[in-house]
């Protein structure tokens, strides 16, 4: 059997797997379609990150494919139906990175609230500017979800310990897999989350209905202090719209892990403005997530081609 991986996968993952079967490893491959569609002929598996585009043609081409590996939790990088169609399982590592993402961005709501970067930088050129420095509380502020699924209510306990208030926005959660009364979010329409937060955070999946979400309609019913957070997809915040609200001050600033089309190079229009920070899609990249999702994928994925029985199947039923 031959397994191949077109993205970074850590060494102990790759190891685990060279017990059943052949592994193929380029971290590159993901950048070649022609090289990978070469590849996948002959292969049993596949495992990706987010950059592989796992599209029709990719799965034509892999007619012995049985599984797809995905290291990580968001699937838009890859045509479920296609996979569905073709009998491909797809496993993916449902939560593993949950707590780093939460982690992130209680990391960003606390760096956007106390300027100690900038405050350390300014000592060092001979300043003691303390009143230049003062920062804000975040104890009172609210944080407004867009998505209140496995990040978004790891966030929420994580700020409300902070005492802050957590509301949030998620038509399709189900009350029975995470009880609002239990993760303190108060449960509100969008429109009520744009207009009340002092944080916005959002976490939902790329999907045609949440493609451009956030766009100038939305941006207009927000607080002028109010920040971005979009450690979800590119494509959930309109980018253009985004810059022009930041600039004019119609909002304060963003926080960007993702972008529309990522990498970017250093002339991109969002990185000239200085009240935007992007990170270059490390919000879920921690040595611990990256382990638990290594041994996740590798166990599950030779579950499924052992023909055992895998808990981390992606639903088909979509
Ligand atoms: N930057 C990074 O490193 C990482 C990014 N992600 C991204 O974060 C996303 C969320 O991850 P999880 O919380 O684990 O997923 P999840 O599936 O547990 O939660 C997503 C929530 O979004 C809700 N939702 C779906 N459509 C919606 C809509 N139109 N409006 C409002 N809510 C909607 C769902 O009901 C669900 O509760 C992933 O899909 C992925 O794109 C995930 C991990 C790491
Ligand atoms: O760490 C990665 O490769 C991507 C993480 C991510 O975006 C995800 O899990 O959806």
């Amino acid at each position: 059997m031959k397994i191949l991986i077109s993205e970074y996968m850590p060494e102990s993952g790759i190891n685990r797997m060279r017990k059943i079967a052949e592994v193929e490893y380029n971290p590159d491959l993901w950048r070649n379609k022609q090289e990978l569609i070469n590849k996948i002929i002959d292969a049993d598996a596949l495992v990706v990150r987010n950059q592989t585009i796992v599209d029709q043609e990719i799965l034509d081409a892999g007619k012995k494919l049985k599984v797809i590996g995905r290291l990580g939790v968001g699937l838009d990088n890859i045509n479920l139906l296609a996979a569905k169609q073709r009998n491909v399982k797809i496993v993916s590592a449902k939560n593993a990175n949950s707590v780093s993402v939460a982690e992130y961005v209680m990391a960003v709501i606390l760096t956007a609230s106390r300027p100690i970067i900038q405050a350390g930088e300014d000592v060092k050129k001979g300043n003691w500017n303390r009143k230049l420095f003062t920062g804000n509380e975040i104890y009172g502020k609210t944080l407004g979800l867009i998505g209140t699924g496995e990040i978004g209510h790891r966030l929420a306990k994580r700020a409300i310990a902070f005492g802050m208030k957590v509301i949030g926005y998620d038509p399709y959660i189900r009350e029975f897999d995470y009880p609002f009364s239990e993760t303190g979010i108060t449960k509100v329409e969008l429109a009520e989350v744009l207009k009340e937060s002092d944080f916005v955070s959002i976490h939902v999946p790329l999907t045609n209905e949440t493609r451009n979400l956030l766009s100038t309609k939305e941006f207009n019913l927000m607080k002028k202090n109010a920040i971005i957070i979009n450690t979800s997809r590119g494509g959930i915040v309109d980018e253009s719209a985004l810059f022009k609200a930041v600039e004019s001050g119609q909002i304060a600033g963003a926080y960007l892990d993702v972008l529309e089309n990522e990498p970017v190079e250093k002339d991109y229009f969002l990185l000239n403005s200085s009240k935007i920070t992007v990170t270059p899609h490390i919000a879920g990249l921690t040595e611990e997530s990256q382990e638990r999702i290594t041994n996740i994928i590798s166990d599950e994925i030779m579950k499924v081609l052992e023909g055992k029985e895998s808990l981390f199947l992606v639903s088909s039923d979509f």
